[in-house]
C-alpha cells in the first residue's frame, strides 16, 4: 500500500576539492536550491589539514541552512572541527571508538554494504544511521558490494533507525529507492557533476528533491 515517503537528500562531496573558495559558493547554491538534510564531506587521500580547511569554509555554511555536517572516515577530525558526526565504514574507527570520542549527541553513520547483519549490528550498537549500496554503477568509488531495493523495504519495515541508499543515485534513478523505503538519499556526482547547461548542481538538488516528493513510498516484498 503507497504511503508517503519521509525521504531526503544526503549530500557526499567530491573526493577532492582544489579549490574550496569555489565550492564553497557551488555548496551554498545547492543548499539554498532544495531541501539538504545533511553533507558529508568525504575527501579521498588528501593531507588533515586539506580536511580541516575545508570542513571550517563549509561548516558554517551548511549550519545556515540547517543542515547538519559530517566528516568522513575521521571521528578525530569531526571532533576537532565541531562537525556534527561522523560516517565510518567497516575499515574505519570501530563505532564504539567513534562514540566514545564525540559523545551521545553526535551522528555516526556506519556502512552496511549489502549485509542485513552488519545493518542488525550497527543498529544494535546505537548507529543513527545504516547505509546500504551500492544501488547503482559508480565511479566516485570501487564499491565492493551491489545492494537491491529489497533491501530498503526489508529494513523499513523492521526497524526504526533510519536508512541511507547511496551509490549512482542521479535524478533519473532515484525513484525506486525512495518507493522502496530509503529514508535518505547519498549522492555525489548525481549532483556535483550535473551539467552546467543544464543548472548544474543547484538544479540537481532542485530535481531530487521533485523526484522525492513525487515518489510515494511502496515497500517491495522481501525474503524474510
Ligand atoms: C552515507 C555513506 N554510505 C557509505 C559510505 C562508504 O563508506 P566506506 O565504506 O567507509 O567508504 P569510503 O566512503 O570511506 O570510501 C559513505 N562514505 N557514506
Ligand atoms: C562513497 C560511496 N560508498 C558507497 C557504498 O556502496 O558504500 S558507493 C559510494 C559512492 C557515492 O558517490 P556517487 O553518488 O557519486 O556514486
Ligand atoms: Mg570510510
Amino acid at each position: 500500500m503507497p504511503s508517503a515517503s519521509n525521504c531526503r537528500l544526503y549530500l557526499i562531496t567530491p573526493p577532492r576539492l582544489d579549490d574550496v573558495a569555489a565550492f564553497s559558493r557551488v555548496f551554498e547554491a545547492a543548499l539554498k536550491a532544495g531541501d539538504v538534510a545533511c553533507v558529508q564531506l568525504r575527501l579521498k587521500d588528501v593531507p588533515d589539514d586539506e580536511v580541516i580547511e575545508a570542513a571550517t569554509a563549509l561548516i558554517p555554511i551548511a549550519h545556515d541552512y540547517d543542515v547538519a555536517f559530517l566528516i568522513n572516515d575521521r571521528p578525530d577530525i569531526a571532533k576537532k572541527v565541531g562537525a556534527d558526526g561522523v560516517h565510518i565504514g567497516q575499515d574505519d574507527a570501530p563505532y564504539s571508538e567513534a562514540r566514545k570520542l564525540l559523545g551521545p549527541d553526535a551522528i555516526i553513520g556506519v556502512t552496511c554494504h549489502d549485509s542485513r547483519h552488519l545493518a542488525m549490528k550497527a543498529g544494535e550498537q546505537g548507529a543513527d544511521y545504516v547505509a546500504f549500496g551500492a544501488f547503482y554503477d559508480t565511479a566516485t568509488k570501487q564499491a565492493p558490494t551491489r545492494a537491491t531495493p529489497e533491501i530498503l523495504s526489508w529494513w523499513q519495515q523492521l526497524f526504526e533507525v533510519p536508512c541511507v541508499a547511496i551509490g549512482g543515485i542521479n535524478v533519473e534513478n532515484a525513484a525506486p529507492l525512495v518507493a522502496a523505503g530509503a529514508d535518505f538519499l547519498a549522492v555525489s556526482s548525481g549532483v556535483w557533476s550535473y551539467p552546467s547547461d543544464e543548472g548544474g548542481p543547484a538544479q540537481a538538488v532542485k530535481a531530487i528533491n521533485e523526484v522525492i516528493a513525487a515518489t510515494p513510498m511502496s515497500l517491495l516484498e522481501f525474503d524474510a
